[in-house]
C-alpha cells in the first residue's frame, strides 16, 4: 500500500515565543531551527519579520537548508492595498520560502477585533494570498478560531477557508486558537470542510492548542479525518498551556501501526531515535528542567519502581513497554525504592557491576534496610551513589577510608556601623586517617558550605583523588511538619571529567543530614577512583 505523506510544521519559534517566559535570541532562534531542520520536519516557522528587530534580523538570511522557511504575519488591514500594508510589506520583504498569515475566521471576531465588514475581511484574505503567490512564494492561512467559528457561523468560517483556497493558498489551517474544542468536535468539522467546502485534505492542515490537554489528540483526529499537516512545537511549548506537542506526535506517527501503516513524514526511524536528545537539548537552551513525565522522552517514560513489573521487564521489555525506548533514543530505567523487589535490586546492583545471586541471604536483608531506611525518609531511587555505597557497606566491601571524629559550625551575624549585615559561616573538622588526626577550619557562605570545604580540605593520602569534585546542587526537603519534622537532603557532585553523581542525607537536624551526604559523596569518590587505579 502506498503511504500518503504527512508534513510537519513546526511553530517552536513563533507560537513557541508566545509562551510565558521564552525569549528567544538571535543565536538561539539559529540554533534550533538548525536542529530542527536536520531532524527532517518539513516547515520551520521562524517569527514574525517586522514585528521585532530579532524576527526581521532572523528573515534576512535563510535559517534553514533542507525546510521550507516560513515567516509568519497577519492578513493585511482593510483599508490599505495589500503593496501598502506594512505588516505584509515585512514578510515580503524577508527571505522566507513561504508565508504563513493568520487570518480571522470567526464573524464575532471580525466584528470585534479587526472592526471591518464580513466581506472586507474575505477581501483582505484574498488579496493577501494572491500577493504571496505573486511573490513567488507558497502561501500558508492560519483560519484563526476555525473551529469555534464554524460553531458560531459555519457558512462564514467556510467562506474563510474557501477564500484563501481558491486565491492559491497551499495549506488552510484550521486553528483551536482558545484550545477547548474537544477531539469528536475536531473530527466531524475537518469532515465538513472536506466535504462541504470541498478543500482536499491534502491542502488542509491543524493547528491545535492544549487548553483542555488534548492539542495532541485534537490533531491526531484531525489527521484520521483527513488533514495531512500538523502544525507543533517542541516539548509542546506555546501560548498559555502550549501548543500541539511534536515531541509526543512525531514518535506516535512513526511507531503506532495506526498511522505508521498508512503516512510518511520527512523524519527516519533513524532520526526518531535522537528525538530523545533534541527535546532535552531545547530544554536546556532554554534553562528549563525537562519534564520527567512527558511521554516518550521524559526520564520516567520507560521507568519503572513497581517489583511486579521490574520482574515481568526484565523477562521480556515489551511485558511493560508500548514501544522500545531507544526508538527514541530513551533508556530503560529499572529502580531501586520500597516499591521494588529482588529483580529491581538484581538489575540495579548489575548496573553497577555489583553480582548478587537470587538466593542469597544478603539480598534480603539489603532490601529490607532499604525498605526500612525509605520508611525512615531516605529515597534512593534518585540518589544512586548513597544507594551503592549502602549496598557495598551491606556486603562489606567498602573500606573505612578515614574516619571523621568530630565536626563544628558556627553561624555568626555582624551588623557594622552603617547596619549592614553581614553573616559568617566557620567550619572546624577532625578527622583520622591511618592513626593520625587532622583538623580544618574552613570559611564559607554558609554552615553546609564550610563545613563541605573544611571536609575536604586535608584528607591526607586522599587530597589528590577528591581535588576536582564540586557541589553542584543541594536541595533540602521537610518531610513532616511540627515538631517530629526529618530534613531530607540531596547533594550533587561533579568531578573534572564531568561526571555527576547524587547522595542522600536524612536527619531531624539539617546540618547532621547535610554532612552525611557529604560523606557519601566523598566515600563514593574514593571507592571508584581507588578501584579505577586498581583496574589500570
Ligand atoms: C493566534 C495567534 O497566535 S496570532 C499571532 C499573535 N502573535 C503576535 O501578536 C506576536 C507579534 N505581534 C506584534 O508584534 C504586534 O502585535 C504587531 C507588530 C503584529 C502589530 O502591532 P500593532 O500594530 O501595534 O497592533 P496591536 O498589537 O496593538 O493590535 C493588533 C492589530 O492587528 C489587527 N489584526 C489582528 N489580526 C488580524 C488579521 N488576521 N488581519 C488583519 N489585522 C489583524 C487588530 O485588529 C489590531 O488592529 P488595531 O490596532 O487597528 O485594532
Ligand atoms: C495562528 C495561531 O497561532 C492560532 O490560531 O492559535
Amino acid at each position: 500500500m502506498t503511504k500518503e505523506r504527512l508534513y510537519l510544521f513546526d511553530t517552536t519559534l513563533r507560537d513557541g515565543q508566545q509562551t510565558p517566559g521564552v525569549d528567544f535570541a538571535l543565536e538561539e532562534k539559529r540554533q534550533i531551527a538548525a536542529w530542527l531542520d536536520d531532524f527532517g520536519i518539513d516547515y520551520v516557522e521562524g517569527g514574525y519579520p517586522g514585528a521585532n528587530p530579532t524576527d526581521t534580523a532572523f528573515f534576512s538570511n535563510k535559517a534553514t537548508k533542507s525546510a521550507t522557511f516560513t515567516a509568519f504575519g497577519m492578513t493585511k488591514r482593510a483599508g490599505v492595498s495589500a503593496s501598502n500594508d506594512p505588516g505584509l510589506a515585512g514578510t515580503l520583504a524577508s527571505k522566507a520560502d513561504a508565508v504563513c498569515l493568520v487570518a480571522k475566521s470567526w464573524d464575532y471576531h471580525v466584528r470585534v477585533a479587526l472592526g471591518c465588514t464580513l466581506d472586507e475581511n474575505l477581501e483582505n484574505i484574498r488579496q493577501s494570498v494572491e500577493a504571496i503567490v505573486e511573490s513567488g512564494r507558497e502561501a500558508l492561512i492560519d483560519c484563526e478560531h476555525f473551529f469555534d467559528g464554524y460553531k458560531a457561523n459555519k457558512d462564514y468560517a467556510l467562506d474563510c477557508a474557501k477564500t484563501a483556497f481558491d486565491a492559491g493558498a497551499r495549506w488552510v489551517v484550521l486553528c483551536d486558537t482558545n484550545g477547548g474544542t474537544q477531539p469528536i468536535d475536531v473530527c466531524a468539522i475537518v469532515e465538513h470542510v472536506i466535504g462541504e467546502a470541498g478543500i482536499p485534505g491534502e491542502r488542509l492542515g491543524i493547528h491545535a492548542h492544549d487548553d483542555t490537554g488534548q492539542a495532541v489528540a485534537n490533531s491526531l483526529a484531525a489527521v484520521n479525518a483527513g488533514v495531512r499537516q500538523i502544525q507543533g512545537t517542541l516539548n509542546g511549548i506555546g501560548e498559555r498551556c502550549g501548543n500541539a506537542n511534536l515531541t509526543s506526535i512525531i514518535p506516535t506517527l512513526l511507531l503506532k501501526e495506526s498511522f505508521a501503516a498508512r503516512f510518511e513524514t520527512g523524519i527516519t526511524q533513524e532520526k526518531l531515535k535522537g528525538l530523545t536528545r533534541l527535546s532535552r537539548m531545547f530544554d536546556d537552551l532554554l534553562n528549563r528542567m525537562p519534564d520527567p513525565q512527558a511521554p516518550y522522552v521524559g526520564a520516567s517514560a520507560f521507568a519503572t519502581k513497581a517489583g511486579i513489573h521490574a520482574s515481568a521487564l526484565l523477562k521480556e521489555p515489551e511485558t511493560y513497554e508500548h514501544v522500545a525506548p531507544e526508538s527514541v533514543g530513551n533508556a530503560r530505567r529499572v529502580m531501586v525504592s520500597d516499591q521494588g523487589g529482588k529483580a529491581n535490586f538484581i538489575e540495579g546492583l548489575a548496573r553497577r557491576g555489583i553480582s548478587v545471586r537470587k538466593d542469597d541471604p544478603r539480598l534480603d536483608t539489603l532490601i529490607a534496610l532499604v525498605k526500612e531506611r525509605e520508611a525512615e525518609g531516605y529515597a534512593y531511587e534518585d540518589a544512586d551513589a548513597s544507594f551503592e555505597m549502602l549496598a557495598r557497606r551491606h556486603l562489606g566491601a567498602v573500606p573505612a577510608y578515614f574516619n571523621v571524629t568530630s565536626y563544628r559550625c558556627v553561624v555568626e551575624r555582624r551588623i557594622n556601623a552603617v547596619g549592614e549585615k553581614i553573616d559568617l559561616a566557620e567550619a572546624v573538622v577532625k578527622v583520622e586517617i591511618d592513626g593520625e588526626e587532622k583538623m580544618s577550619v574552613a570559611e564559607g557562605k554558609g554552615p553546609v558550605n564550610a563545613l563541605d570545604v573544611a571536609l575536604r580540605k586535608d584528607l591526607g593520602k586522599y587530597q589528590t583523588l577528591i581535588e576536582d569534585i564540586e557541589l553542584v546542587d543541594y536541595k533540602v526537603r521537610i518531610l513532616n511538619g511540627g515538631t517530629e519534622a526529618v530534613t531530607r537532603v540531596m547533594i550533587e557532585t561533579r568531578d573534572g571529567q564531568g561526571r555527576h553523581w547524587t547522595t542522600i542525607g536524612v536527619s531531624d537536624n539539617v546540618i547532621d543530614a547535610s554532612f552525611e551526604a557529604m560523606m557519601d559523596s566523598i566515600v563514593y569518590c574514593l571507592f571508584e577512583r581507588l578501584k579505577a587505579q586498581k583496574a589500570a
